[in-house]
């Protein structure tokens, strides 16, 4: 099935399209600028939740030096694998490196990760940090992986039926999952959801087509049903996707 129906269909998603990815990055750190600074307006505070993996560098970048009230601004992760930010696989480090320089260097940051604790820790007190935000976020932006999982919910997941449950009271999981690397810890579904802004953001004909499967896999109940289409599935607003080649 073509995207333009799907979407048409399930007023899950728009689809936003660049030629390039400079120009997505261009576009979507001008958007999260302006709901930030929005948020920052109407109640004197912005959240902003950012996935990792290497999708989103550049995007951080640009997003860095857009001129906002940053030190109104808390910045947390979607999800983080539980590594210290000395590996090269820490989000945090990530979003340490490319994210909060520049101007955006005056946020505050809230890392999932939690040096001397262990992950059920970690997560207990990440959950009790993040309920206490004034949620829900302003924006979020997943990412997605060519097993069609985003966030943390790996379709291999023992914790995924509780991941994707709108009813999780939870903010805050870990994520035990053979195809992850690591364990994890990730927002739940229902924190994910609730987001004044959701974005995907993905990019090159592989991701594509991985968003296309399982938009179509979920509209017609054939294959499997990856997890990014129970997020797109349950999100109250349409999904806004930023895709470039
Ligand atoms: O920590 C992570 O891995 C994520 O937050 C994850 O959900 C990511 O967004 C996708 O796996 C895409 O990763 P890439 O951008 O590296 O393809």
């Amino acid at each position: 099935m073509a995207r333009e129906q799907l979407s048409a269909m399930t007023e899950s998603f728009h689809w936003n399209e660049f030629a390039d990815r400079e120009a997505l990055a261009e576009a979507l750190a001008g958007r999260i600028a302006g709901l930030l600074s929005a948020a920052v307006e109407r109640r004197g505070t912005a959240l902003l939740a950012v996935s990792g993996g290497t999708t989103p560098a550049r995007l951080f970048e640009v997003l860095s030096n857009q001129p906002i009230a940053w030190d109104r601004v808390t910045v947390t992760l979607v999800d983080e694998r539980f590594v210290p930010p000395s590996s090269p696989r820490s989000n945090a480090a990530l979003v340490t490196a490319k994210l909060l320089q520049g101007r955006a260097a005056a946020a505050r940051f809230l890392p999932l990760f939690r040096r001397g604790e262990t992950l059920d820790e970690a997560a207990a007190d990440g959950d009790r940090e993040i309920a206490a935000l004034p949620l829900p976020f302003d924006v979020v932006i997943l990412g997605m992986g060519g097993d069609g999982h985003t966030a943390s919910f790996f379709p291999d997941a023992l914790e995924l039926p509780a991941l994707l449950d709108p009813e999780n009271s939870l903010a805050l999981m870990p994520v035990h999952a053979d195809s992850a690397g690591e364990p994890r810890l990730t927002l739940t579904l229902p924190r994910i959801v609730a987001a004044g802004f959701l974005a995907l953001h993905i990019e090159g004909d592989e991701k594509r087509a991985t968003f296309d499967k399982a938009m179509s896999n979920g509209a017609t109940g054939k294959g499997p049903q990856l997890p990014i289409h129970a997020v797109l599935d349950a999100s109250p607003r349409p999904v806004e996707v930023y895709w470039a080649p």
